[in-house]
């Protein structure tokens, strides 16, 4: 078998981040060097033409994604230094033989991206016909946040297709090892490398990966396993970064100061400091799952105190949200079990039994219905609606990856305002 070609893909907004990323990026075993497609939208043709002058050995991929005039957009990339363009698998034949013969005639070749083809082995029979160069079993970036896997496109492909075949979408070392034994012979790689504070290393691991090919047994997890993996692997601020800055719940304070609480939520509406369904809940809910109760946002009675934190605690609850006060402070405090709330207060209320459990309810703010997820950290509270919470949780993930390449370059000397080119993307309007 051929050593398989690694390709990294900048899918950054700034070329001068991009152009050291893909330096670190080679010197871990980089073949191939694509200008990303938001890289191309950010900053034009010109980062083509930076890396072909930067990387003159290097293979230098352009993502056009292209979607129409196949042969301008072909030519465009070829005369900036791209040796292989990419155009959208699902544009129409006309589109794809004049890239092709535009590709012909510049000496540049094509690879096309099956992102969001319905039937990826006709059509990639077809494009075979139609002389392109390369098939890539992709999975784009937001397919991947609801579980769509690069991987299983490819599975479908290989074997069924003449022409060399690439993957993308998502990949790290170990899949990247599996897609070469699954018959890939390129692999593209993007956040899984360019994110990393340590790009040379990331770059490394997924180089000798795909050099050492092999299928390993997967063990099956289930869907809230992976949610509440991942949950826990992120912070609330990364949470409602990933949820367009929905989500966080106004006012609360962390009692314990330094702790965590991830699980589904568990709800209980009461009444002015009215304790019994809040304690009732704790029998309701499971190991894990979080209470998360309104109290009205009453600060001068609280519903909750040190023996129910006890008894929760007990039943591996994993954390207490008040819309109201707490009191015991101190011994909870020695627990160090996650309750946020509004307010202390020493007086507790009555336990009437007025109110209800596993009821949708508003928490500081924000809406909370039974089984929704709830992260909360010392930045505060945060809900995630529960059909969404996969694909929050895979975002959060990766605005928490995001920021770890952001903080390393801080730390090598840049200010943020640098790193994000805060000037440039000022909103105009
Ligand atoms: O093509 C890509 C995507 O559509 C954004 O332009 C990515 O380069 C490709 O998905 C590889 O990146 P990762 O999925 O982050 O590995």
């Amino acid at each position: 078998m051929a050593t398989p070609t690694l390709q990294v893909a900048l899918d950054l907004l700034e070329l001068d981040r991009a152009v050291e990323i893909a330096e670190e990026a080679v010197r871990g075993g980089a073949d191939w060097i694509e200008a990303g497609t938001p890289l191309i939208k950010s900053e034009g043709m010109q980062a083509v033409r930076v890396l072909r002058e930067r990387f003159p050995e290097h293979e230098i991929v352009a993502d056009m994604k292209i979607a129409d005039t196949g042969a301008v957009e072909v030519e465009m990339a070829a005369k900036s230094g791209a040796d292989i363009i990419c155009i959208l698998a699902d544009a129409d034949d006309t589109v794809i033989a004049e890239a092709v013969r535009s590709a012909r005639k510049y000496g540049v070749r094509i690879m096309a991206d099956l992102i969001n083809v319905d039937d990826p082995v006709t059509r990639s029979h077809e494009l075979a016909k139609l002389g392109v160069d390369y098939i890539n079993a992709h999975v784009g970036i937001d397919q991947q946040m609801i579980g769509r896997s690069s991987l299983a496109l490819l599975r479908r492909l290989a074997g069924e297709v003449s022409i060399p075949i690439a993957v993308a979408g998502g990949l790290d070392a170990e899949t990247a090892s599996e897609a070469v034994a699954a018959g890939a012979s390129i692999v593209i790689v993007g956040g899984n490398i360019t994110k990393a504070a340590d790009v040379t290393g990331a770059a490394q691991r997924i180089r000798n990966a795909i050099d050492r090919p092999e299928i390993r047994p997967r063990e099956e997890e289930s869907q809230e396993a992976v949610i509440r993996r991942l949950l826990e692997g992120v912070s609330a601020p990364n949470v409602t970064d990933a949820m367009h800055r929905k989500g966080a719940m106004a006012d609360l304070i962390s009692i314990c100061g330094r702790v965590k609480a991830v699980g589904q939520a568990v709800t209980v509406r009461t009444l002015a400091g009215d304790w019994a369904k809040p304690v009732e809940a704790i029998d309701v809910a499971g190991p894990g799952d979080v209470l998360v109760i309104s109290n009205e946002g009453r600060t001068d009675v609280a519903p909750w105190g040190e023996l129910a934190t006890h008894s929760a605690r007990n039943r591996g609850i994993a954390g207490i949200v008040i819309d109201g006060a707490v009191r015991d402070v101190d011994d909870i405090r020695e627990m160090k079990f996650p309750v946020f709330a509004k307010a202390t207060v020493p007086n507790a209320g009555e336990p009437k039994g007025l109110g209800e459990i596993n009821t949708e309810i508003v928490c500081c703010g924000q809406v909370v219905r039974p089984g929704d997820w709830i992260v909360a950290d010392e930045s505060g509270v945060v809900v995630v609606p529960r059909e969404r919470a996969y694909e929050v949780a895979r975002r959060a993930m990766e605005v928490k990856k995001t920021e770890e390449r952001i903080r390393e370059e801080i730390r090598r000397g840049r200010t943020l305002s640098e790193v994000a080119e805060l000037l440039k993307w000022e909103k105009r309007r």
